[in-house]
């Protein structure tokens, strides 16, 4: 198969922070429609790898390839604009705003906080919000300040505001942490409904919850891929083993 094949292809990337490669020489393929989970131990790169493909960190080298894309040559805005949508461990969400003026805030339009509050709310942007709303459990709470949100729902709505911008590619860093047993179960039933039509890249330590939702998983170890494919085969692999056990 040729890069182009795959919604993300990553080849040969390396990042060097004062001639320490966080990052070194990875190379990864993601599929259209696929849960991917990253997992690996503390410091193996997986944060540095999505910062990588949003555009936060610049690469020293290799290449990033989003569809016919290639992303190492983009801005981080660009590269929202092309349909990446990348959501950080802690949500960043507008607490004093509703539920609902979140979800619209993050319709794709370019408009700012003032845009949107001045803003005529048209059907198609209700509808929209409706609708996602849905999905992420908190139809109930529209006309509820974000602040006083559960933590999980925090997460649920910041997931939602993502989904609202429809993007193609879709990078979570640890969606469950803090979750309770319940949430984690309903995020794992989110995201296996939210993939159709799109590409989930998943950070996650838990590895009950990402062997809930991985189609395919790949280890990171000093910022290269250790072992991939399903979580049985990885969690079988005597890397893997001796990795996590320390040996
Ligand atoms: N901007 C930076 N400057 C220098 N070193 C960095 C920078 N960003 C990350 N690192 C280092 O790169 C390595 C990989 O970090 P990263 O956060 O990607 O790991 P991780 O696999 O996400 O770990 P964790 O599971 O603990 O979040 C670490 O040793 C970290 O200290």
């Amino acid at each position: 198969m040729k890069a182009n094949d795959f919604v993300l292809a990553v080849e040969g990337l390396t990042v060097s922070f004062d001639g320490f490669k966080a990052v070194n020489d990875l190379s990864l393929y993601v599929d259209e429609g696929e849960i991917r989970v990253i997992i690996g131990p503390n410091g193996a790169g997986k944060t540095t790898v999505l910062d990588l493909i949003c555009g936060r960190t610049k690469s020293t080298s290799g290449s990033i390839k989003f569809r016919d894309k290639e992303l190492t040559k983009m801005s981080e805005h660009q590269i929202v604009h092309a349909g990446v949508g990348r959501k950080f461990q802690n949500p960043s969400i507008y607490e004093d705003l509703t539920v609902f003026e979140n979800l619209e805030l993050s319709y794709p339009k370019g408009r700012g906080v003032f845009g949107a509050l001045f803003f005529k709310r048209d059907q198609d942007v209700i509808n929209q919000v409706q609708a996602i709303s849905e999905s992420i459990f908190l139809e109930n709470l529209l006309d509820k300040p974000a602040g006083l949100l559960s933590h999980g729902q925090k997460q649920w709505l910041e997931i939602g505001m993502l989904l609202i911008q429809d993007p193609d590619l879709l990078m979570l860093d640890e969606p469950v942490a803090g979750m309770s047993v319940a949430e984690r179960r309903k995020t794992a039933e989110l995201l296996k409904r939210i993939t159709k039509g799109r590409s989930v890249v998943v950070i996650e330590h838990d590895m009950q919850f990402a062997e809930e939702i991985a189609d395919r998983v790949t280890v990171l170890h000093q910022g290269k891929v250790l072992s991939e494919g399903s979580m049985e085969r990885v969690q079988n692999d005597p890397k893997v083993i001796e990795v996590y056990l320390g040996h």
